[in-house]
C-alpha cells in the first residue's frame, strides 16, 4: 500500500497552514513532528479525509482519495485531535455505536471490543460512563476507536497526549504489534513517543515539510555537534547567545549544559551521541516536552 501526497495545501482565509507538501507513506511508523502551529493537524485531518485541501491531492495507490469515498474510509482508522465524546455513553455503547457507523456487524463489533478494551487496558471501565473517566482513559478509548475496522492506514492526532509514562510504554508497545502492513502517523511533541518505532520521522514548520528522514539518518547529521559542557555561570549569556542550548542545570557557581554547536564551545566540554530530542532543538531551537 502507498499513500501519496502531492503538493498538499491548505489555506484558512488566505492564511497557508500546510504549504505544499509532496511526499509518499508506505506500511510502517512515522513521527509527525513540529511546534505548536506548524501544521500538523490540518495535515492529518487533510489525510482523514476530514477537510478538503485547497491544492493537490492524496491518493491510496495511485487512486485519489476523494474518488475512492467510503471506500477510503473503510481504509482509515482517525484519532482526532479533540476526540467529542458523548459523555453520558459507556465506553461500551461508544465503541458499539462508532463500529455500527464503520459497517461491523454486531457479532464482529461485540469480539472486536472485547479484545480492543484489553489491548488499552481499559476493560475494567468498559460499563462506565465516559463523563466519569480520566483525561488518559479517554484518550485509550479514542485510540480503540480508531482500530475498530482493523485500518489499513492509521492516523492518530497526538495519541499519547495526557498517558501516564506506564500507559505511554503500552502504548508504543501496542502500536510496534500492530504497525505490520499498516501505514501509521502520529503526531506528537512527546519524541520518546517514537524514537524506538519510527521508520522516518516527519519534521513540519511553518506547514512545510522541512525533513522526512528515518531517525537513524537525521541523527548523523548532528554527529560531532552535541557536547555536553561544564562552564562557569557567568559563561551563560555568551554560550546561549552562540550555540543551541538544550538541557540545563545549574551546580553552584557552575552550568552543565547539552549544547549544539559546530565547533567545540567554551568551557569544559565533552562530544554527545545526539539523539532525537537534539533534532528538534537544532530544527525548532526550542526544547520538545519531555515524558512526563
Ligand atoms: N479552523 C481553522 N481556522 C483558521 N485557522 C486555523 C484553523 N485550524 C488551524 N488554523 C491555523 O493553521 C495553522 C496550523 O494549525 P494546526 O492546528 O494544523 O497546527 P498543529 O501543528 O497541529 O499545532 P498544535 O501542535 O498546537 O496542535 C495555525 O496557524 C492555526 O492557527
Amino acid at each position: 500500500m502507498k499513500l501519496t501526497l502531492e503538493n498538499v495545501t491548505r489555506t484558512y482565509k488566505g492564511r497557508i497552514a500546510v504549504d505544499d507538501i509532496t511526499c509518499e507513506l508506505t506500511p510502517g511508523v512515522y513521527g509527525l513532528i513540529g511546534p505548536n502551529g506548524a501544521g500538523k493537524t490540518t495535515l492529518m485531518r487533510m489525510l482523514a479525509d476530514v477537510l478538503k485541501p485547497s491544492r493537490g491531492g492524496i491518493a491510496v495507490n495511485g487512486e485519489d482519495i476523494r474518488r475512492l469515498d467510503d471506500r477510503y474510509r473503510d481504509l482509515i482508522g482517525y484519532l482526532p485531535q479533540d476526540c467529542g465524546f458523548y459523555s453520558y455513553f459507556t465506553a461500551c455503547r461508544f465503541l458499539q455505536y462508532m463500529a455500527s457507523l464503520k459497517g461491523l456487524n454486531k457479532r464482529e463489533a461485540d469480539i472486536r471490543i472485547d479484545e480492543l478494551l484489553q489491548s488499552v487496558h481499559l476493560q475494567e471501565q468498559k460499563h462506565h460512563k465516559i463523563g466519569k473517566l480520566s483525561g488518559g482513559m479517554k484518550r485509550r478509548l479514542g485510540i480503540a476507536q480508531a482500530l475498530l475496522n482493523n485500518p489499513k492506514i492509521l492516523i492518530l492526532d497526538e495519541p499519547t497526549a495526557g498517558l501516564d509514562p506506564k500507559e505511554r510504554v503500552r502504548f508504543r508497545n501496542l502500536l510496534s504489534d500492530i504497525s505490520g502492513e499498516r501505514i501509521v502517523l502520529l503526531s506528537t511533541h512527546i519524541i520518546s513517543d517514537i524514537e524506538y518505532i519510527a521508520k522516518e520521522v516527519l519534521l513540519l514548520r511553518n506547514g512545510r515539510l522541512v525533513k522526512k528522514e528515518a531517525p537513524e539518518t537525521i541523527l548523523q547529521e548532528l554527529s560531532g555537534k552535541v557536547w555536553h559542557v561544564t562552564a562557569p555561570a557567568s559563561e551563560l549569556p555568551v554560550l546561549a547567545g552562540r550555540y543551541i542550548i538544550g538541557n540545563l542545570q545549574r551546580r553552584g557557581q557552575e552550568i552543565e549544559a547539552r549544547v549544539i554547536a559546530e565547533q567545540t564551545p567554551p568551557g569544559l566540554a565533552s562530544l554527545q551521541p545526539p539523539r532525537l530530542e537534539d533534532i528538534y532543538l537544532y530544527y525548532f531551537g526550542d526544547s520538545p516536552e519531555s515524558e512526563a
